[in-house]
């Protein structure tokens, strides 16, 4: 089988790696994208990116300072978008984020706000006189926008803003306030230099009363000079763990008024003699929040494949030890460890690639089903995107984590590429919904699910009918051969169904003591294990699902990384298995055994299956996992670059050390 990632000059190691292979990278990589013209128009992307040279770096920006890295990131996303002509836009989930990660890395910049967040909230939002006025300026990037919804006292607790907006019938304006310090706005993306506008969220009052948080559209900089409005502070919030592009800003206004208009009125408006007008459903202000939740998936998978990527690459050229006395050092990855703390690393980025690619669809049948007014399909999404964001956000810091863990020394180095992953990805952790807040989200759902089986009158969402469903009483694993598919799920319907109830009847008991919200807060450490239960359970589904519709070459090394992604749940929760005797402790062990089978059956083609997620060095931007496995002499040629390697005696010598070891030296 020809092999695409075998070049001259490869490193030995690496090479043989890929010459094991047993199936068609090709087709896997059309596979993991989508098809093969999604394939080919990544290579054309890619090709492109290469050939413009304005969007590349002129330095590592390990090496830049802060202001270099935001002035870098600002050049690059003016070149980038100038060239939009290069993708298709209407596949941002796709294409435009492909470009994206190629042209802009994970620093991010002074649009990725307005991209993200701005535009989708003029979509979804607006109403169609608003739409057709903001829009097109915003696409025609004639306004940079960001959206500013965080303040310094609140994040999570949407309904204690303390931005206020204010209308006024007289001259119908709303004033927006910040009455106190908290009230600053604090953390949004590109808002302290970059934007001039910001969907902004308020506390809207009118006729006396406040009618809860809502969208208006807020100019915050003049347009020639830049300079900030009357009665706007705002500036840069200053570095942060990573994304260190962008310009994450605060923001306070002193009375500012903006015209009625300005407040966004798909759902909610406000007549000009001041009557509120409700949206049909109370969450639809939070749609955006909804869209990053849906899309965030593929990009967290996209990190954990990266670090995967890197990771096992190295881990095939780097020789350590020997495993059997005077017979040579052996490759890092020979070590069952090696492969125990990497493979389910990769198992677990398929798994979270495959989900995004569901809640992706679904989240556009939910937005089609809006357009009709039908808003049946909210608590589903909500629950799952919240769930989906939670579980994958964390997993994929932990995974990061452990591949830079698995590259000793040199992954602690940031050529590695793991300390600016890391830093981009963990912040999903929190942006977005902090996880443990949002996995509450997700167990109210589940809840509401347990209440009507209890009730006798489930008609449950697909997505959670196993609470209702009986179930098996003992497992019906006997080896590790004949687990199927179906069994695997029914094991792990099981505990997730345990849990649900185990966190129901908790509940249940502590609503009888104590009001609703305490009893919540009592309850919340086991609501918050039944949505993970729950979200697990999805992903292994979805991913079994997924492998039986793959081309049947591919099916058997697709099957071994999902059993082991399975494998590897169950067997580091087996007391949760074990509960009512459903699961013997030899079952257990063969599951276990079942572990270090898939290790040994996917040890032949792990480079190939990191390979097949084709990731080109321009996106991976690391040295550990270069294409060509040659690390050693691109470790040094990366040092040199240093700015400290600029002299050979640094004027700190002259200033500190040299007088220090002098004086020592004469009082020897
Ligand atoms: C590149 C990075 C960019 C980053 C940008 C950002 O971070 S931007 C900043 C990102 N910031 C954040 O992400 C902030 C995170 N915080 C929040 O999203 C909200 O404050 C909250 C959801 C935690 C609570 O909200 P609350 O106090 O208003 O509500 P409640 O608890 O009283 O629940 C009431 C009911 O509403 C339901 N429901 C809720 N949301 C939705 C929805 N979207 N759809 C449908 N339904 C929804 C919920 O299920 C419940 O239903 P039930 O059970 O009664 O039938
Ligand atoms: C990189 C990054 C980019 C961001 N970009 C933007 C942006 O562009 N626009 C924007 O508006 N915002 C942005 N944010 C802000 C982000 O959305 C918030 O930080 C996030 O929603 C969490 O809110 P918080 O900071 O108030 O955390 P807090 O709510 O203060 O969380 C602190 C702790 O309290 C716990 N906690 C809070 N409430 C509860 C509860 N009810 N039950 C149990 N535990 C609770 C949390 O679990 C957490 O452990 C960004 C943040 C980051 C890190």
């Amino acid at each position: 089988m020809s092999n695409r990632w075998i070049q001259p000059g490869d490193n030995v190691d690496i090479t043989n790696e890929r010459k094991k292979c047993t199936f068609d990278i090709e087709k896997m990589s059309a596979f993991i994208h989508g098809g093969e013209d999604k394939l080919q128009r990544r290579r054309e992307i890619l090709e492109y990116v290469k050939s413009n040279k304005s969007l590349g770096d002129p330095q590592p920006i390990e090496f830049m300072t802060r202001n270099e890295r935001v002035e870098n990131a600002s050049r690059k996303i003016v070149e980038m978008t100038n060239n939009t002509d290069q993708i298709d836009g209407s596949d941002f989930f796709g294409e435009g984020m492909y470009y994206q990660a190629l042209t802009m890395g994970r620093d991010l910049h002074a649009m990725s706000l307005h991209y993200v967040m701005f535009i989708p909230t003029l979509q979804g939002q607006t109403d169609d006189e608003q739409l057709d006025h903001w829009l097109s300026l915003a696409i025609a990037r004639a306004i940079v926008g960001t959206y500013a919804q965080t303040e310094l006292g609140h994040g999570t607790n949407l309904s204690k803003l303390e931005t206020t907006a204010h209308y006024d019938p007289k001259t119908e304006e709303f004033v927006l306030n910040s009455p106190t310090i908290t009230a600053a706005k604090w953390w949004p993306g590109a808002l302290g230099k970059s934007s001039n506008y910001a969907v902004v969220v308020a506390q809207l009052y009118t006729q006396g009363e406040c009618k809860g948080p809502h969208p208006f559209i807020v100019q915050l900089r003049e347009m020639d000079t830049h300079k900030p409005l009357k009665g706007i502070t705002l500036g840069d919030i200053g570095p942060k763990l990573g994304i260190n592009g962008s310009d994450n800003g605060f923001l306070l206004f002193d009375h500012v008024r903006i015209p009625r208009r300005h407040m966004l009125m798909r759902y909610s408006k406000v007549l000009p003699d001041g009557t509120y007008i409700k949206p049909q459903h109370s969450k639809l202000g939070y749609g955006t929040m909804v869209f990053v939740r849906s899309i965030m998936i593929k990009d967290q998978a996209s990190q954990l494949g990266a670090a995967s990527t890197i990771a096992i690459r190295y881990a095939s050229v780097r020789r350590q030890g020997e495993i059997i006395p005077n017979s040579g050092e052996v490759q890092i990855l020979d070590y069952q460890t090696q492969q125990y703390r990497l493979f389910p690393q990769l198992a677990r980025a398929f798994a979270f690639l495959f989900a995004a690619y569901e809640i992706r669809d679904l989240y556009m049948k939910v937005t089609e089903q809006l357009t009709h007014g039908n808003t049946e399909l909210l608590p589903e999404i909500h629950a799952l995107s919240s769930g989906l964001k939670s579980v994958v956000s964390w997993d994929t810091a932990q995974g990061i984590e452990q591949c830079r863990l698995a590259c000793g020394g040199h992954g602690y180095s940031q050529a590695s590429a793991f300390p600016e992953i890391y830093g981009y990805a963990v912040g999903g952790c929190t942006y977005e919904g902090e996880n443990i807040v949002m996995l509450q989200q997700v167990a109210r759902f589940l809840m509401k699910a347990a209440e009507e089986v209890k009730k006798g009158s489930a008609n449950l969402a697909e997505i959670c009918a196993y609470i209702g469903r009986k179930g098996e009483q003992h497992s019906r694993f006997t080896s590790v051969d004949s687990y199927r598919d179906e069994d695997i799920v029914s094991d792990l319907e099981y505990v997730a169904r345990q849990q649900v109830f185990r966190a129901y009847e908790k509940l249940r008991k502590a609503q009888q003591q104590a009001n609703s919200e305490t009893a919540w807060n009592s309850c919340s450490v086991e609501l918050c294990k039944t949505s993970r239960w729950h979200v697990r359970l999805y992903l292994v589904k979805n991913f079994l699902a997924k492998v039986s519709t793959a081309p049947s070459d591919l099916r058997a090394v697709l099957h071994d990384v999902a059993r082991l992604y399975a494998f590897d749940i169950i067997t580091s929760s087996s007391g949760n298995f074990y509960e009512n005797g459903y699961m013997r402790e030899d079952q257990m062990n063969e599951i276990r055994e079942g572990v270090y089978k898939c290790l040994h059956r996917i040890r032949p083609n792990a480079v190939s299956l990191v390979d097949s997620w084709d990731y080109d060095d321009r996106e991976l931007k690391s040295v550990l996992g270069r294409r060509d496995g040659n690390v050693y002499p691109a470790l040094l040629e990366w040092a040199k670059q240093s700015p400290l390697n600029k002299t050979e005696v640094l004027p700190t010598f002259d200033k500190y050390l040299g007088p220090m070891m002098r004086e020592a030296k004469s009082k020897l």
